[in-house]
């Protein structure tokens, strides 16, 4: 099991100033080393005052040996070796106090007062608008103002950038000169060979300044070719009214109820996306506050976590004085666990709980580490796979490779479906008769022997072919005929479009499905089969049915559109966003919930296959004429009940194998073992956001060329918000009929729905006036921030479509707020080939 890498934060007050230990102080300089022939500054025998704490705090000095190592053969050799405690790294603020006064001589007094309002001589003030215009001119650092000067110090170090900076200052000139101190603190932790730096959120209350904020922070990042900059964001706020009533009472609890505690996210989300979604950009997680609802704080987990940051006073005491965390904070972290943060501990010198001492609360931790290791199956199979983007499998137009059999066949669900699904086929034939399988797409033979097993079971005998084009996989099945099967089986080298058999099947048995249910062609291969099926013969599977719903991963996001991103090897790895992915979704969160308007579910019906399928129209040898009938679309609607930003869609597939013997990935219905089918990703090239209420419409096709012999899916969304959910009075029930439609059913009735464009939306504020309730806690890129003057920006905008029902009235009306660009036209980034 890996190690959870934990972090001592040490605030400036127990650091040792840096010049500590030379002269300043009228000590003697230390005993040095490499002094003579070395380049670098002398280094103490004994290190670096900082370097020796450092080293105190990540190992445990030599020991004695217990009594029972004493008993076990105890070398001294072993006291004397330094072993680990319980922290991996340190954590501490760049610079100190020191820093912070010359700044603030030269830069705060510049910036915002005039000489009468502080009473400075003008001789004074001007000296220090000249020390600050030297400053800005490409200033540096004093020795003493630094707590690290050495690299030498820094390899175990997190390294904080000064707290005081204030990107986000209503001052103008502050903002100017903190972003040279950030660019400052930057070069020098980057010459220190420091690769991530903690910086000072942006200030609810400076929301106005937020995208100067963000625009330092780009150029920050912009300034270092490898510097990581992880924001230190507090997981939720509350007003002083909120924590006047103590975090964790009744009384606290009444005042923050269920309410989506979304600011501090969609601060961190303007300023990401002002960032272009930068690799390099990180989130320390800070839960110094009260945890907000467990549902507040899913959208975290599609966000790039790189730290947490957990002071003592988010520990309770247990009944014994060890300090512990709540419930819902255990939950939240063992969530977090699986994408390996750095936990920053702090303030464990302060001695706030009467027992366990100050490396109870690391033990404690990692106690809560190792309790989240126990993995269902699927997990443990999948790791290493997490969030890893793969090309889906094309199975019909290359051969697959032995190790991805192995894989397949590792599945303890999969091939017991099917057994069983054959196996009630087989009961529910005459006893009597000989019922003829072909199990078509055989691979290396597992569907074959489960056959077998199911003639057995159901004492029904069976006349089995085993159909298969991989040349390479054919060659097991031989193997397996030769030393296992023997005349049992017959085995047809062929591609099942022109197979040719004499006699035809009572059931063919085939597993061409991906994903998506019908993305490695299943449809199209079992078309050019089903003529070798008798009239009341079956298939399995019978049928299946594709999902999709709309997710955040910003993670994935950042993947597919940053092709620089991907790993720190020089190969670039571009993956372009128009294109499905194979992917163990890890960092991610589902936008939709069941319910909204008109009660539509979580997750989505897009479309359903059914096999055999009588009514295609066949040649003479009984092949489809064209491939028309295999292109489906569907229109879905989700209710997203709390803002978020959508990157994507997931897509999972269902099938019925025989009556009610299925197979599913469906993440509400999933058995949760079956290790064969990651879902299926249908990326966004752009992060579509979505505030609270939103439905969004998504429309995905699958469409095939006759000429190229392809098959391609394409999909786009469109993001409303229901007039009912601005409060004013606008809204109703009715409108759009409920998600779910796909081509197969009969489209909507059109009649009375219609859409017109809102030109200027001043007609229409003073009802919307008083909406800014519904979005105060969901401001919005596309609405604007601020709601000051009572109208909603997003309304006043000349194109913003109205959608509604002109015939009766209003009642079901919605904004439309934003959209998606068609992806993936005609097939152009990827196709599937026939
Ligand atoms: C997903 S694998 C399943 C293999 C095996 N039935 C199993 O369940 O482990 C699909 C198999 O179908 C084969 N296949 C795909 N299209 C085919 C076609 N048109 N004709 C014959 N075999 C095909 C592939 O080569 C591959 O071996």
């Amino acid at each position: 099991m890996d190690r959870l890498p934990i972090a001592l934060h040490l605030p400036q007050e127990l650091l040792p100033l840096s010049g500590s230990g030379s002269g300043a102080r009228g000590q003697q300089p230390s005993k040095v080393v490499g002094s003579g022939a070395g380049y670098g500054p002398p280094l103490p025998a004994e290190g670096t005052p900082l370097s020796r704490l450092v080293s105190s705090v990540l190992y445990a000095p030599a020991r004695e040996p217990t009594p029972a190592e004493a008993a076990q053969g105890w070398s001294p050799a072993q006291g004397q070796r330094p072993t680990r405690t319980e922290y991996d790294l340190v954590a501490l603020p760049l610079t100190n106090g020191n820093w912070q006064e010359r700044w603030d001589r030269m830069c705060t007094i510049t910036a915002s007062a005039t000489e009468a309002d502080l009473g400075v001589a003008a001789a004074q003030a001007d000296t220090q608008r000249d020390e600050a215009e030297s400053w800005r001119a490409g200033g540096g650092f004093l020795r003493n103002e630094v707590n690290i000067t050495r690299s030498e110090e820094s390899g175990s170090l997190i390294s904080f950038a000064s707290d005081w900076l204030e990107l986000d200052s209503p001052v103008e000139g502050i903002r100017f000169d903190s972003e040279l101190a950030l660019r400052q603190e930057i070069s020098y932790a980057s010459y220190l060979s420091i690769t991530s730096i903690v910086l000072p959120p942006p200030k609810l209350e400076n929301r106005d300044c937020l995208a100067d904020y963000a625009r330092a922070i780009n150029g920050a990042l912009a300034s270092s070719w490898h510097i990581n900059i992880s924001i230190r964001l507090p997981v939720a706020e509350y007003s002083e009214v909120e924590l006047a009533a103590r975090p964790g009472t009744p009384a606290f609890q009444a005042l923050t109820g269920d309410s989506d505690r979304n600011e501090t996210w969609e601060m961190w989300n303007t300023l990401r996306g002002m960032c272009s979604y930068s690799p390099r950009l990180t989130l320390t997680l800070d839960l110094t506050n009260p945890l907000p609802s467990p549902k507040s704080l899913t959208r975290w987990a599609a966000e790039p976590v790189r730290h947490m940051f957990l002071p003592c006073t988010s520990f309770i005491p247990n009944a014994k004085g060890y300090p512990v965390l709540s419930k819902s904070m255990q939950a939240f972290l063992k969530g977090a666990f699986k994408f390996r943060p750095t936990v920053i501990l702090s303030g464990t010198h302060r001695s706030l709980h009467s027992a366990g001492g100050h490396l109870a609360y690391a033990q404690y931790v990692r106690f809560l580490y190792r309790k989240a290791q126990e993995l269902l199956p699927v997990e443990e199979y999948a790791q290493g796979y997490m969030d890893h983007l793969q090309q889906p499998l094309q199975p019909l137009m290359d051969n697959l490779e032995g190790e991805t059999y192995e894989g397949f066949e590792k599945d303890p669900i999969k091939y017991r479906q099917y057994e069983e699904a054959v196996y009630r086929a087989l009961l529910d034939r005459p006893q009597d008769r000989v019922t003829t399988i072909f199990v078509v797409g055989a691979g290396r033979g597992p569907l074959v022997a489960g056959c077998l097993r199911a003639a057995e079971r159901s004492q029904r005998r069976i006349s089995l072919t085993a159909v298969e084009k991989n040349p390479a996989a054919f060659v097991i099945l031989q193997e397996r005929s030769a030393l296992e099967w023997g005349s049992q089986v017959k085995l047809v080298y062929s591609d099942m479009r022109s197979f040719n058999p004499k006699e035809k099947a009572d059931i063919i048995v085939s597993e061409l499905l991906g994903s998506f249910g019908d993305n490695e062609l299943s449809p199209e291969c079992l078309d050019g089969v089903m003529r070798t099926l008798k009239p009341d013969g079956i298939s399995i599977p019978a049928s299946y049915t594709s999902f999709l719903a709309p997710i955040a991963t910003s993670r994935l996001h950042t993947e597919v559109t940053n092709p620089q991103v991907a790993s720190t090897s020089t190969v670039v790895d571009s993956k372009p966003a128009e294109q499905p992915y194979v992917v163990m979704f890890s960092a991610f969160d589902t936008l939709s919930a069941a319910g909204g308007r008109n009660g539509v579910d979580k997750v989505q019906e897009c479309w359903t296959f059914d096999h055999p399928r009588p009514d295609v129209v066949v040649d003479e040898q009984g092949l489809p004429l064209t491939n028309h009938h295999n292109a489906r679309s569907a229109h879905l609607s989700f209710h997203i009940p709390r803002a978020g930003v959508c990157h994507g869609f997931a897509g999972y597939f269902e099938a019925v194998l025989y009556g009610d013997v299925m197979l599913s990935i469906h993440p509400e219905r999933a058995a949760g073992d079956m290790l064969s089918w990651f879902p299926i990703f249908f990326p966004l090239a752009e992060p579509l956001y979505l505030p609270a209420h939103t439905e969004l419409d998504v429309e995905i096709w699958r469409l095939t060329d006759n000429t190229k012999r392809r098959v391609w899916f394409e999909w786009a969304a469109q993001a409303y918000l229901p007039l009912a959910a601005l409060g004013g009075g606008l809204g109703g029930a009715g409108g759009r009929g409920p998600g779910g439609r796909s081509s197969m059913t009969s489209p909507p009735t059109s009649a009375t729905s219609g859409s017109f464009s809102l030109r200027g939306g001043g007609a229409l504020s003073p009802t919307l006036g008083g909406s800014e309730a519904a979005f105060a806690s969901a401001p919005s890129p596309h609405l604007g921030a601020s709601f000051g003057d009572g109208r909603m920006p997003g309304i006043a905008e000349e194109n913003a479509v109205l959608e509604g029902s002109v015939l009766g009235g209003a009642a079901g009306a919605r904004i439309k707020i934003s959209q998606t660009r068609l992806h993936n036209p005609g097939g152009k980034t990827s196709w599937i080939g026939l």
